[in-house]
């Protein structure tokens, strides 16, 4: 079987008691049939040019030829490294297509000066950009696309012989990439980007980095006619009620052939359900982070494992969810499941009417341009700034970390945003599991600006539950975005800023640290977080 799901305990009491309406309600072949009242009359609107993907196997087959006869062809011309711009629903499914199917990619999904800088000085001899975005207006990926044609231009290269564009029709970019003669894959318009997994914007970058996408299809298409037939077994609505069951979902991945699964699924699940005050916050977890030690009577646990009924014989604990199968039919399970999530929830699961706000917030600083605000303090090397309240009689890192996990709502979460070059300080991302330990609470981690267009949209319209720490670095280089008014390093600045504002209008507390030298002060960071 290409996909199997186990439940025990009370998540699977709640299935049982969910899952015959929505099989009386006809949601699995409604979905199937891209039935859009399946959502409410508010939801009609976007849902009827939103249900592309349930036939995204059928519309992509076309495809694949053409991707792998380019793929030869720049193999041949010498291109032996392929990079993706793009954000959110146009990057995170290559990346974990990519890491499971073992192509590499280098994915450049940020505005930190230190990571464009590195991957521009990265073969650029030997590579080639993807250039991908949906709307064709977003600025992270504009502002790579803008680098990589000045950078191929400076080393006399031909940027048309080596940008590759993916996007919908007639939207800004199909327009300009064509007038500029870069060879343009466009993509079904009537799927959105986080449901885009199996369209172009999933198969154009992980098919020219090597990857098999014609089994990726297969794969998805071997478990299709399971989830369009409306009956009690079927995977989407088990899998769909059991994580509509509680406010939180830790994702981990346990010993599945899988990479990285959580980072896409985490945006299918934020931006699809976190709004109008509900919704399931995803964590993404290990087997052995403290969320799932201890166990959070919020908290419902998931495992990707490679066998989910011998996986439960032989590891899992009573309450957990275990899911298998392979990659494109987890890819196609997870969407159904997610909307069947949503009409239980009562929200539009194919919307994000909170993600705005922050990029409106972020273009009046850069239009604007403010002066700079003093931190309250500095502490060895970290600015520290953040609201009176918050802040207090604090003097020390230490201190106001205390203070700020002092505000957590007892059913709240904690979130680190870094706005930071993560190629060079990966090790940051370590700092989620002390804060999991400390606080007692589910803890997200995101690297900015990418979880903008992924768990951003939930912390601003989902429970305001959350309590939210920015780290942001003073670079140590910064870098001209070409034919723009700000640079890399002023627009990861205005991203911060922005969302953190947003946030404060939200009433949701934020503290913002500032590394001024990254490489020595991430130390003293870990060092401040109190146990
Ligand atoms: O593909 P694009 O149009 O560039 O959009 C990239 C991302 O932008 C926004 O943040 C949306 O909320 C995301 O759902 C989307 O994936």
């Amino acid at each position: 079987m290409s996909f199997e799901i186990h439940l025990s305990g009370d998540v699977k009491e709640a299935v049982a008691a969910a899952v015959p309406t929505l099989v009386a309600d006809l949601v699995a072949s409604g979905i199937t049939a891209q039935n859009p009242t399946l959502w409410g009359a508010d939801a009609e609107a976007e849902s009827s040019i939103r249900l592309g993907w349930t036939e995204a196997v059928a519309i992509s087959r076309p495809l694949v030829a053409p991707i792998l006869e380019l793929r030869d062809a720049l193999r041949a011309a010498g291109v032996n490294h392929i990079v993706l711009g793009g954000m959110g629903g146009s990057s995170l499914a290559p990346e974990v297509i990519t890491n499971t199917l073992g192509a590499p990619l280098t994915i450049l999904d940020s505005t930190a000066p230190g990571q464009i800088l590195a991957a521009l000085g990265d073969r650029l001899e030997t590579s080639a950009l993807v250039v991908s975005s949906k709307s064709g207006s977003t600025v992270e990926t504009d502002s790579q696309r803008r680098a990589y044609e000045a950078a191929f231009t400076a080393a006399g290269i031909n940027p048309t012989e080596r940008i590759i564009v993916v996007t919908d029709p007639g939207s800004p970019l199909d327009k300009s990439a064509r007038e500029a003669g870069y060879t343009v894959f466009n993509a079904d318009p009537n799927v959105g980007g986080r449901y885009s997994a199996l369209t172009a914007f999933g198969l154009v970058p992980s098919g020219l980095a090597g990857a098999d996408i014609e089994e990726l299809l297969n794969e998805a298409e071997a478990i299709s006619v399971e989830l369009a037939v409306d009956n009690e077994t079927n995977p989407g609505l088990v899998l769909g009620a059991a994580i509509a069951h509680r406010s939180k979902l830790g994702i981990v991945t346990d010993g599945s052939h899988i990479v990285g699964f959580g980072d896409w699924v985490e945006q299918l699940i934020a931006e699809s359900t976190g709004k109008l005050g509900t919704g399931v916050l995803p964590v993404v977890l290990e087997p052995l982070s403290t969320e799932v030690t201890a166990g959070y009577a919020d908290t419902q646990i998931v495992r990707l494992v490679d066998n989910a009924h011998t996986h439960f014989d032989n590891h899992a604990r009573e309450g957990e969810i275990l899911v298998s199968g392979s990659l494109g039919a987890q890819l196609l399970v997870w969407e159904y499941a997610v909307v069947v999530a949503g009409r239980l929830l009562g929200i539009n699961p194919f919307d994000q009417p909170d993600v705005e706000s922050a990029k409106i917030a972020t273009r009046g600083l850069l239009d604007s341009r403010p002066e700079p605000t003093e931190p309250a303090f500095v502490d060895a090397g970290i600015e520290v700034r953040g609201p009176a309240e918050v802040i207090g009689s604090a003097t020390t890192v230490r201190e106001v970390l205390a203070a700020l996990i002092g505000t957590l709502p007892e059913d709240g979460y904690f979130s680190v945003q870094a706005y930071v070059d993560r190629v060079a300080n990966p090790q940051l991302q370590g700092i989620r599991d002390q804060f999991a330990a400390v606080t007692g609470r589910p803890v997200t981690f995101g690297w900015g600006p990418r979880f903008l267009h992924s768990t951003g949209q939930f912390h601003k319209g989902g429970p305001a539950v959350g309590v939210f720490l920015q780290i942001t670095e003073t670079a140590p280089a910064d870098l001209e975005i070409p034919e723009r008014p700000f640079t890399f390093g002023e627009l990861i600045g205005a991203q911060a800023q922005g969302d953190a504002s947003v946030l404060a209008d939200h009433g949701r507390p934020v503290v913002t640290l500032t590394l001024t030298d990254p490489a020595s002060t991430i130390e003293t960071l870990f060092a401040a977080i109190a146990r």
